[in-house]
């Protein structure tokens, strides 16, 4: 069995609630508040500055030309396109650009974007990967899962949104990073599994809890 599979049977059972968490069942039909996709949007532009981060340390720890490439194409496309797509979004959704540069992080933005932070700097480039792979991998599923929804990609709203995460060149990057992690597990023993196993289940949980976060809105419990 592929390192992959083993992963993939790992998280199914949170990857099977991502798909049924009101938040992305809403983007699906298109009855989710404004409101809240505005938040999530902000929320997500901060999130992506510092996901590029995890991309530019990829680059750092690769050993060969070809992913040190990769990785910083990923950086390119995540700063030109990921996030050029957020601020065509924000334009929507009357979110000025000020407001974006301002943004602070909730809770869970600052903890999932420290812990992946974290990992990539002081872990292999293995570690690296196991924390950046759920954001690519459940985004696709998430994407394929929405676009089969009849009208979903023509909403007007979420429709781009969804189309980006299930096209075959959104896809593409996935696989690569599907394959990336499992040339690096191979003949790795089996403690050092476990511990890519087990960064890979907490991205999981944290990008089931960003869902959740988006969706109720979810701040500092105080104002100051
Ligand atoms: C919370 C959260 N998780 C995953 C993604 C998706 N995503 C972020 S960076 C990247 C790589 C290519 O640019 C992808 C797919 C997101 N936007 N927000």
């Amino acid at each position: 069995m592929k390192f992959s599979q083993r992963l993939y049977a790992k998280v199914l059972p949170i990857w099977n609630r991502n798909h049924t968490h009101p938040f992305v069942l809403q983007m699906g039909d298109g009855t989710l508040e404004k409101e809240k996709f505005r938040f999530y949007m902000i929320q997500d532009y901060i999130y992506l500055i510092e996901y590029a981060k995890v991309f530019a340390l990829g680059a750092v720890k690769a050993t060969d030309l070809e992913t040190m490439g990769k990785f910083a194409a990923l950086l390119h496309s995540t700063l030109n396109e990921e996030m050029e797509l957020h601020r065509q979004y924000a334009k929507r959704f009357d979110i000025s650009v000020e407001e974006l540069e301002i943004a602070k992080p909730s809770p869970t933005t600052l903890a999932y974007t420290h812990y992946m932070l974290h990992v990539s700097q002081n872990g292999t480039l293995a570690e690296l990967v196991s924390a950046l792979l759920p954001c690519m991998w459940s985004y696709w599923e998430i994407g394929k899962e929405l676009n089969q929804r009849k009208g979903a990609s023509d909403n007007e709203f979420y429709g781009e949104w969804i189309s980006m995460y299930a096209s075959d060149e959104f896809g593409q990057l996935a696989t690569w990073c599907i394959d990336l992690i499992d040339q690096l597990a191979e003949g790795k023993p089996e403690s050092e599994l476990e511990k890519l196993e087990d960064i890979f289940l907490n991205t999981t949980r944290f990008e089931y809890m960003f869902w959740d976060m988006a969706y109720q809105e979810a701040m500092w419990p105080t104002d100051e």
